[in-house]
Parts: structure tokens; C-alpha cells; sequence
């Protein structure tokens, strides 16, 4: 990376994330950053991550190469102001907002867009602040970058560098089109799982019994109601339009499913259910695998008993070997279920092969 002082506005979850996995790349970069909360600076400078807080957004950031804005996305927008008379001619400002087009404007509006390139992590969680922050995070995720009218070549070619560097996949995206896909893939489904939990609290009993009982298929399509108010409130105020349209589309199609129940349209609701599991089943667990080198995984047979899974992590750890992701799979490969583990890097994968082989458990190589 030709790139020297990095800095951050806004260093909470995906702040935090990026600034970790570049000082985990680059240990020499100068990485800089200033937050609302001070508790974020402190911990980051503590751990290391970052060289420098600031107080303010001011000339502390004018020795910048590039400004990452990570804060919620009408605040990002709101900081641009400040930045145009302190950044230098060739800084590059990106942002991770989950909002394209306003910011985009924006930009153009303040006669920036020589600086400026827009960029979304396509992956996070429903946590909030550095605390929460991973140097894993955005690894193998797609990292969609949407150029504007000033971007030049260079800015592309050097913030797919960064993107790469921090074991993301870069994907290009007009800004417009961005908008338009994340309202469907992701802001709907935040406003879906909210109003959703909404609906089952008021609904409840006062012995809190849906509470008691809700399973996994809700706590599956509402784990991101946790995610922070703020941050969707300012996406639903910045992606306003696109929102609404799907939101009206998925009223429509509320509305059809209600009335096949209301006539017990058997065919209806079946074609309903079949086709949104076909497409559902089609899509890949992780995005990455077509594109990247094979995860990091190894499938053991597990031995009948209690504490079989906490046996091999035991194992695992006490060598020191971190595991990203464990669970036992079922499918047409592995009929009789297997324990899949998932590594953060090769070198694990192979440590852990070895070692598990040395206990006499059964390796399975994916074909
Ligand atoms: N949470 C997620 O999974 C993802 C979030 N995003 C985008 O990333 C951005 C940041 O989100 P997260 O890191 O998840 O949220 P977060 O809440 O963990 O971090 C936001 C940080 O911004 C700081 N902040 C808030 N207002 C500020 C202000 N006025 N000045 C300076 N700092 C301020 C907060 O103190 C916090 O540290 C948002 O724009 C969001 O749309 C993008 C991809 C995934
Ligand atoms: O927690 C999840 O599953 C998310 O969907 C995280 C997320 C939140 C906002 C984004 O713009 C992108 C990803």
C-alpha cells in the first residue's frame, strides 16, 4: 500500500475493524482517529491499533492519505463540511456507511468529489462499539466500493489494495444500484425484524410467555433487531425512497399471502413457500467460496457422546489454535452429520488436521 496515515471518524464496530486488520497488515502505518466517545480512543490507543486520538475533527487529520468516515451515516455526511478546508489536495475520503447516494451527493454538493470514493462492507453484526470490533470481521466478506464522478483510477486501484489488505473482496457498484440492493437485502430485513419483535411484545401474554418460548426461527430473523436504533434510524432517513418502495412491494406481497390464508389457497401457498425456499437454498452459505480460496475447514467425525465437541475444542485451544466457527452439519455430503470447524487461517486448518489425527479422530478432506 503506497498509502502512510490513515484516519478514522468514527471508530466503533466496523471503525474499529478495519483500523485493527490494517494494523495487523501494516504494522508501521500511522492509523489516527477521532470519536464522540473517548472510552473507543482509549482502548484503541491501549491496544495498540491506533497512534494517535483526537479531540476534534480539525488539522490533526490534514497529514491524512486517506480519512475512513465510520460513523452512522447522516453523521458522515455532516463531517464533510468540516473536512473540505482542513484535508489535503490528494487525500482520499471513503466511508463505510450502509447508504450511498445522499453521501454521494453530498460530496458533489461541497465540490469534493475529486477526494472521494464510497464504500460498504457487506458484513458486521447486530454489536455496536470498538469494544466489539474484530480483526477478522470483514474478512471474506464482499466490500462494495461505488466511485463517483471525480474518482480517478489510482483511487480505485488504491482502495481495492486496502480492501484486499484487509482480506475483504472488492466489488465495484453504482452508488444508485447500491442503494437499491441493500434496501432489499438489508435495510428491509432490519425494519422487518424490528417491527417484528414489536409486534410479538405487544402481543405477549404479562406472564411473558411468547418471550419464554420464542425458538429459533424467530430468534433466527431477529437477531438483528439488537442492532443500534441510531445507526437505522439515520439509514432509513438517508435511503428513504428505495426503502419505501420495497417496504410497499413487501406490503403487497403481505397483503397476497394474507389472502391466500383468508381463501386456503393451497396452491398459492405453496408456490409462495416453494419458491423462497428454492432461491433460499440456493445461496451460498458464505458468499466467498466462489471467489476466494477454499475456507479454512476441516470435518471431523464426532464420537457419540457427551462432551465430544467440547473435548476437540479443548484440544484445539489448549495448542493454541483459535476457531473461528463450530457446528455440526447435515448434508448430502456428510449424511451421518459431522463436526465442521472453521479456521482463520490455513496454518491452523493443517495444525489442527495433525493434531486431531494424532487423538485418532476421523479427518473428512471436502472433495
Ligand atoms: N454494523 C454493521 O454491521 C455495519 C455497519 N456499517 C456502517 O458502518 C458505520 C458505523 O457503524 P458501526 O461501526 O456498526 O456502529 P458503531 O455504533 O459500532 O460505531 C459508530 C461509532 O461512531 C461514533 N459516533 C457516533 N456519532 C459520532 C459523531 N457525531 N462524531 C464522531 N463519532 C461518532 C460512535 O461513538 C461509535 O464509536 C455506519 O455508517 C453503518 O451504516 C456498514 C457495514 C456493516
Ligand atoms: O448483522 C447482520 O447480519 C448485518 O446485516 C450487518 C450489517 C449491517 C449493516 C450493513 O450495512 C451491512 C451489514
Amino acid at each position: 500500500m503506497s498509502k502512510q496515515t490513515i484516519g478514522f471518524i468514527g471508530l466503533g464496530l466496523i471503525g474499529g475493524s478495519i483500523a485493527k486488520a490494517l494494523r495487523a497488515k501494516h504494522p508501521d502505518l500511522t492509523l489516527i482517529a477521532y470519536n464522540r466517545s473517548k472510552d473507543s480512543l482509549i482502548e484503541a490507543m491501549a491496544d495498540g491499533t491506533i497512534n494517535q486520538a483526537m479531540d476534534t475533527i480539525g488539522p490533526g487529520f490534514s497529514d491524512c492519505d486517506i480519512i475512513f468516515l465510520c460513523a452512522p451515516v447522516s453523521v458522515n455526511i455532516r463531517c464533510l463540511e468540516q473536512l473540505k478546508p482542513i484535508i489535503r489536495p490528494d487525500c482520499i475520503l471513503t466511508d463505510v456507511g450502509s447508504v450511498k447516494t445522499t453521501i454521494h451527493e453530498a460530496v458533489a454538493r461541497l465540490g469534493m468529489t475529486k477526494h472521494f470514493i464510497g464504500g460498504h462492507p457487506m458484513a458486521g453484526s447486530e454489536k455496536t462499539k470498538y469494544s466489539s470490533a474484530k480483526v477478522h470481521l470483514l474478512e471474506n466478506a464482499y466490500y462494495i466500493l461505488t466511485p463517483g464522478e471525480g474518482t480517478t483510477d489510482e483511487m480505485i486501484s488504491e482502495m481495492v489494495c486496502i480492501v484486499k489488505d484487509i482480506n475483504a473482496i472488492p466489488v465495484t457498484l453504482d452508488y444508485h444500484e447500491h442503494d437499491r440492493v441493500t434496501a432489499a437485502i438489508s435495510h428491509l430485513p432490519h425494519i422487518i425484524a424490528y417491527t417484528l419483535v414489536n409486534l410479538v411484545r405487544e402481543s405477549d401474554n404479562p406472564d411473558g410467555m411468547m418471550r419464554m418460548l420464542a425458538a429459533g426461527g424467530f430468534k433466527d430473523i431477529t437477531r438483528i433487531a439488537s442492532s443500534s436504533p441510531e445507526m437505522w434510524q439515520q439509514i432509513c432517513d438517508e435511503n428513504q425512497t428505495q426503502i419505501l418502495n420495497m417496504l410497499h412491494l413487501y406490503i403487497d406481497r403481505m397483503t397476497e399471502v394474507g389472502e391466500a390464508i383468508q381463501d386456503n389457497n393451497t396452491g398459492k401457498l405453496l408456490d409462495t413457500f416453494a419458491s423462497a425456499k428454492e432461491y433460499r437454498d440456493d445461496i451460498p452459505q458464505s458468499h466467498a467460496k466462489s471467489l476466494l480460496p477454499p475456507t479454512y475447514e476441516v470435518f471431523v467425525d464426532l464420537v457419540d457422546e457427551s462432551g465430544a465437541i467440547a473435548t476437540i475444542a479443548t484440544i484445539l485451544a489448549t495448542n493454541g489454535i483459535s476457531i473461528r466457527n463450530i457446528g455440526i452439519v447435515h448434508n448430502r455430503e456428510f449424511q451421518e452429520g459431522v463436526l465442521h470447524i472453521e479456521f482463520y487461517d490455513g496454518e491452523s486448518a493443517e495444525k489442527a488436521t495433525e493434531l486431531l489425527n494424532r487423538f485418532h479422530y476421523v479427518i473428512h478432506l471436502r472433495k
